[in-house]
């Protein structure tokens, strides 16, 4: 009995509350599946018949005006394709309303119909429907300006609005009038800005300036001196009786007849396939855009109010304060005259009947040849007879060397993937391969890459891009002269050439006091320092650790940062906060990529040891996904240099020529760097296989240019700022004493007991302190009695309960 009633008072109670909510819904629109589709083919054929109707009437609507003004009879005979309705209607649309504009509002109802038909985006319709109406207008009253009767041209409202304006300001100044209303709309509808229209101006000057250029070229006749050349060509030609191109030079098979070798008649027979890479296009145009892609998100509920700001604001654009930022011009690199390769025909047989003597002379068959020649050397890929043990010909690396008279001769067997043998010869006559040329190439333009390097060329003479985000950390080795530092300048100038200020940051360390320096040009551009540092590139040894340490703090920040995003890497973060679902009251921000650069590495190690190598083997383990990377170059590559820790923690590596197989080994775990030939030739590996390539050649002037270029254009007010580190002397003694506090011991407090939360890191994050600080100022208000005791790893009590009771208490003590 007792149940009973109870549960008819529950009843009862949540009857009214109920009823209520259902008086205060609102009543709803929604139409079924169905209903969309009627309603939607309603809207389209009406469409239809307007237009219709409107396109009759501008053939036929002098003819039916007389019919028009009788009363609507059926018997009335009307030559409008969709007979009374279609005059009356046009009648009222067109002469009426709006003239020949009216045709949009067939339009737009055409449009309501396919969108409600396939359920659309509606706020998008409303937008069509605004401007849509908008547009009416104007264009009516711009065909207005030009009538001076009612007709079909602006209809009744076009004309009477223009007579309205001409009245008021006159013929001048209704045409301005319709010109601002044009600007407005572009402005607010396209975004077009003066900048826009700038930029578009002058791609649209070069571009018609290279059309002009190449067609001048394909026009020009050529010139005597070059007839001269084909007839002197023509003369050697007969003189030596080679075949020769007026082209660049090519190989065509066999050109020559095989020179005879006595010895061996296999020799002879066997027939050498030369590939030679197609020249990739290279893109020169005198700007560098960064096209920055939207990633499109799942919708969610809360999604609503981020995509209103965007809807509103756009999505955010980091680059924005340096909206006017020029990228460097290709001009600014140097192009060489020995670029492109040339193929010596006599050193390619050459070396083949070498080859294939030596390996004869060892009994060694060789079944097939192919040689692909690089910029510094050629690959000769060979295929032994069948039944010849690999590690026999590794075994005559030297003797090859030997009968070859050549230096840096370097064996691949088997080459990985292919089921044939590598043997690499340098070319008498190295090419250059020109910053220049990597930077220009379609591969670096086009790579949608987040931190692209352009390296140099492959041995098959193929662009060599990588992303460093991906490495993600570059360890660099190689003796004195061997082109480590050109090396390092060409990772900078690609980043330079494919990345706004925005982001990325560098931070660089130089002990030898003189490689780096160029870029102290492009500080408040590119780089990043401690806050109290005067210069942003460090050469001090203990600056160097408490960079690193900072590095270490802005890590932990940025994780905490990704960790209250819910996102898993800097990729994911920075396009959420572009898309506005971060809100930069709650801490967040964009974030930059950052790319630590140390230069002579085993000299830090030398001088700093472990107070090095601990947060450098940090940052290498844990800075992947908060984007910051670590390129770490050092010409003694020992293994107390490069111990094992960094070593597991950077899998990309790139050697110069060594001095030894054991620094070989050290830098590659394996042999090869010792075989290089210097001069930028280099061997890289990902883990894996190793690629040889011929680093990009950029000179220190070259540098200098684009860093002055850069430097010289508006900048931020500062290098972008680090964490604060305070060394360990910082001293972590409990400071009592009032006047002993630290500068933001207030604004601490103050955040501390907003929060309710008594914990360093929150001081860290926060105020952007380093951890040694935010530990220090908890310890004053623990002593000022604003928090409690410390409790292992919980928060620490906060005392205070708000701030009215924090103030009268910091006021009491004073
Ligand atoms: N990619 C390259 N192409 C052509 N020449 C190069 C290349 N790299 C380096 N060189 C030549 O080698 C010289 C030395 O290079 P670099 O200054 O980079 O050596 P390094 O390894 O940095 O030496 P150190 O460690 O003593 O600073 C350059 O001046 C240049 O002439």
């Amino acid at each position: 009995m007792a149940k009973k009633t109870t549960k008819k008072k529950t009843t009862t109670k949540a009857a009214p509350k109920t009823k209520a909510k259902r008086a205060f819904k609102k009543p709803s629109l929604k139409l079924s599946s169905q209903q969309k589709l009627i309603f939607g083919s309603f809207l389209i054929i009406l469409g239809a018949l307007l237009f219709i109707s409107f396109l009759s009437f501008v053939f036929t609507g002098k003819e039916d005006q007389s019919v028009l003004h009788n009363f609507p009879e059926r018997s009335n005979e009307y030559k409008n394709w969709a007979s009374q309705l279609g005059a009356w209607v046009s009648e009222f649309f067109i002469t009426k309303g709006f003239g020949l504009p009216s045709f949009i509002f067939a339009g737009l109802l055409f449009l309501s119909g396919v969108y409600v038909t396939l359920s659309l985006n509606k706020s998008k319709l409303r937008s069509h429907w605004i401007w849509g109406t908008l547009i009416v207008v104007w264009l009516s009253i711009l065909f207005g300006f030009f009538t001076h009767k009612y007709d079909f041209l602006g209809g009744t409202i076009g004309f009477e609005m223009n007579q309205f304006f001409q009245d008021y300001i006159g013929k001048i100044g209704t045409i301005l009038l319709l010109v601002f209303g044009l600007i407005t709309y572009l402005a607010i509808r396209f975004k077009i800005t003066g900048e826009t229209l700038v930029n578009s101006f002058k791609s649209a000057k070069s571009s018609i300036k290279e059309d002009l250029q190449s067609d001048k070229k394909a026009t020009e006749p050529t010139p005597i001196f070059d007839n001269s050349l084909t007839e002197e060509a023509e003369a050697i030609k007969s003189a030596l009786d080679i075949p020769l191109k007026k082209t660049e030079p090519t190989i065509t098979k066999h050109s020559k007849p095989e020179p005879e070798v006595e010895k061996d008649s296999k020799v002879e027979m066997l027939k050498m396939e030369v590939t030679e890479k197609p020249k990739e296009e290279t893109i020169e145009t005198p700007e560098l855009k960064i096209e920055v892609e939207a990633v499109e998100e799942e919708k969610s509920e809360t999604d609503n109010l981020a995509d209103k700001l965007v809807e509103d604001f756009g999505q955010f654009d980091p680059t924005l304060e340096l909206g006017k930022f020029q990228f460097p011009p290709l001009d600014l690199l140097k192009k060489y005259d020995n670029e492109g390769i040339s193929i010596d025909q006599d050193e390619l047989e050459e070396n083949k009947n070498k080859i294939v003597e030596t390996l004869n002379n060892y009994k060694i068959g060789i079944s097939s040849i192919k040689a692909t020649i690089g910029p510094t050397v050629t690959l000769y890929e060979i295929v032994p007879d069948a039944g010849i043990r690999i590690s026999k010909i590794k075994n005559l690396e030297d003797d090859i060397a030997l009968s070859l008279a050549a230096l840096g001769i370097r064996i691949i067997a088997p080459i990985p993937g292919k089921g044939t043998i590598g043997i690499e010869v340098p070319n008498k006559n190295s090419t250059i391969v020109s910053m220049r040329s990597v930077i220009a190439s379609q591969k670096f333009q086009k790579s949608d890459m987040q931190l692209p390097i352009a390296f140099g060329k492959t041995i098959s003479n193929e662009t060599f891009v990588v992303d460093l985000a991906k490495m993600p950390h570059l360890l660099m080795a190689g003796a004195t002269g061997q082109g480590k530092s050109v090396g390092l300048n060409a990772v900078l100038t690609s980043l330079l050439y494919k990345k706004h200020p925005a982001e990325v940051k560098f931070v660089l360390v130089d002990p030898k006091k003189v490689e780096l320096t160029l870029f102290n040009k492009i500080e408040r551009h590119y780089l990043a320092k401690l806050p109290d540092s005067e210069e942003a590139i460090i050469t001090d040894n203990t600056k160097v650790i408490n960079t690193l340490n900072s590095l270490c703090i802005e890590m932990d920040n940025r994780y905490e940062m990704l960790k209250n995003a819910f996102c898993r890497n800097i990729a994911e973060y920075n396009v959420k906060f572009k898309a506005r679902k971060l809100n930069p009251n709650d801490g967040h921000a964009f974030l930059p990529y950052i790319v630590l650069v140390v230069d002579e590495f085993a000299d830090l190690i030398m001088t700093a040891g472990k107070e090095v190598e601990t947060p450098i083997a940090r940052l290498a383990q844990l800075a992947r996904a908060i984007g910051i990377h670590l390129i770490v170059a050092t010409q003694r590559p020992s293994v107390n240099v490069i111990t094992g820790i960094i070593k597991a923690n950077f899998p990309a590596r790139i050697a110069f020529r060594v001095t030894s197989k054991i620094d070989s080994r050290t830098i590659l775990d394996g042999s090869g760097a010792d075989q290089l030939i210097g001069r930028g030739d280099m061997l890289y590996t990902q883990g894996n296989e190793l690629i040889r390539i011929q680093c990009a050649f950029v000179d220190t002037p070259e540098v200098e240019k684009i860093t002055e270029f850069i430097g010289s254009q508006k900048a931020y007010p500062d290098a972008h700022l680090l964490p604060e580190y305070v060394g360990e002397e910082g001293g972590t003694n409990l400071d009592i004493d009032i006047s002993d506090r630290d500068k933001l011991f207030r604004e601490a407090a103050e955040l501390i007991v907003t929060a309710q939360q008594g914990s360093a890191s929150l001081l860290q994050r926060k105020l952007k302190l380093g951890y040694n600080r935010a530990g220090r100022i908890i310890d004053q208000l623990e002593a000022a009695g604003i928090v409690g005791n410390f409790e292992g790893s919980k928060a620490r009590q906060v005392l205070i309960p708000d701030l009215v009771s924090l103030d009268q208490l910091l006021d009491n003590e004073q």
